[in-house]
């Protein structure tokens, strides 16, 4: 196998079990559009998704990928978001 092969398999891995953190993480958002149709809670809460951001840039061990680890929550959290929207538009 020559060098970016190997470097391939390797991402291929990472995604792997990134795909299984994020479905785990699917998991708990839906039963969060659970909680939030029961008690009519908006999609949104700015406040929480704050708080997350800034875990994320102080948990990232390379501060140089600090900028990039704030921007692939965020885009998890609008897919959260989405997907969250669409559970609910199916109960209505
Ligand atoms: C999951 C929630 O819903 C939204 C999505 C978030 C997320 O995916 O982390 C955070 C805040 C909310 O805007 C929540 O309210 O906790």
């Amino acid at each position: 196998m020559n060098e970016l092969e190997n470097l391939r398999e390797k991402i291929d891995t990472i995604d792997k079990e990134m795909i299984a953190l994020f479905e785990k993480r699917m998991d708990i958002v839906a039963d969060i559009a659970a909680y939030k149709i029961k008690n009519n809670l908006p999609v949104l809460n700015q406040n929480r998704e704050d708080i997350v951001v800034s875990k994320v840039k102080s948990t990232v061990k390379n501060k140089d990928y600090a900028d990039s680890a704030a921007d692939l929550i965020k885009d998890i959290m609008e897919i959260s978001k989405k997907f969250q929207q669409k559970l609910i538009s199916k109960q209505q």
